[in-house]
């Protein structure tokens, strides 16, 4: 059975305070963008599960893939799979990518053994895997709060805009950009700010992570800044890095300045 997990960016993205439990509550729009990876699982003999494409850290076990199989494996009678993924979207990179393995590996195991899980049920077991992981179950725009596992409903529609993602070669891991955060509370709460047009968003949205990530790696701000010169309605640095995405009225010319990164350019939904 194939499937194509595609990943998020995050339209702003407030850290609010840190928890009890050494995570953080947010908040944040993610925002569903068509540059996917393609994952095959068929019933087999014995559990197996290869890769190709982008080369993933870490061994076969601990793939988020394999980690959701052996999840629902535990309270189902679910067969023996094969599963292959090919991995298109960047790693460490801000956009979910090995979440949206997982979620999707959940609803195809779901799906193809007619275990019956509800939506609410998936998304039980996928912040088992991760914060930003539940968000791909219904993978449609959502605020997010808390952990970036609650959800409440958003007006925001993007349909029709063009979107730039640049992935500058350059791995953040997540636990990286958590510790370099001053947690604060926002003066405006993001959701009043994301109603107002997309226009006002360059003065008001922000994402928190830049503040410390762009001192850091300095090319973050040379994209950013690219981005805004060449005629982006609004750009940011996605969640904890280092994709940076420009949102555009109309299809772009990618620039040179950008030819040596991993890049895609699509349609938002
Ligand atoms: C930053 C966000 C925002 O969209 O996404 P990415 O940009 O990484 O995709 C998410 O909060 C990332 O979620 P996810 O990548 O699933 O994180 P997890 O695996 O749950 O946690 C990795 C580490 O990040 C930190 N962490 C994560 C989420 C959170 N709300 N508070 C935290 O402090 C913790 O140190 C944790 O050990
Ligand atoms: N299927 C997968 N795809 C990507 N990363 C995975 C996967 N399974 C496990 N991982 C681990 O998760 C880490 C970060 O995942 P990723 O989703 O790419 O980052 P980000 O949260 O920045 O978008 C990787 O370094 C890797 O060790």
């Amino acid at each position: 059975m194939l499937s194509f997990p595609t990943c998020k960016i995050n339209l702003g993205l407030r850290i609010t305070e840190k928890r009890t439990d050494g995570f953080h509550n947010l908040q944040s729009c993610f925002y569903p963008v068509g540059w996917g990876d393609v994952l095959d699982i068929v019933p087999s003999d014995t559990f197996d599960f290869s890769n190709s494409g982008l080369p993933i850290p870490g061994n076969a076990t601990d793939n988020l893939c394999a980690r959701a199989y052996e999840l629902l494996r535990r309270d189902f009678d679910v067969p023996p799979v094969q599963i292959h993924l090919h991995k298109i979207i960047p790693i460490g990179a801000g956009l979910g990518g090995g979440s949206a393995d997982a979620a999707f590996t959940l609803k195809a195991l779901n799906e193809r053994f007619s275990l019956g899980l509800s939506i609410a049920q998936l998304e039980d077991y996928a912040r088992l895997l991760g914060s930003d992981c539940a968000f791909f179950i219904q993978n449609r725009p959502l605020y997010c709060t808390e952990k970036g596992d609650v959800f409440s409903e958003i007006a925001v529609d993007l349909t029709g805009y063009y979107i730039l993602l640049v992935y500058p070669n350059l791995a953040i891991s997540t636990a990286e950009a958590y510790a370099g955060v001053k947690p604060h509370q926002p003066e405006q709460a993001l959701l009043d700010q994301l109603q107002a047009p997309i226009t006002s968003w360059r003065n008001t949205i922000h994402n928190d992570f830049e503040d410390s990530l762009f001192p850091k790696y300095p090319i973050l701000r040379q994209i950013k800044d690219q981005l805004y010169k060449i005629g982006a309605v609004y750009t940011s640095m996605s969640g904890s890095g280092s994709t940076v995405y420009g949102i555009f009225n109309a299809p772009i010319v990618t620039p040179n300045q950008f030819q040596n990164y991993n890049v895609w350019q699509g349609k938002l939904m």
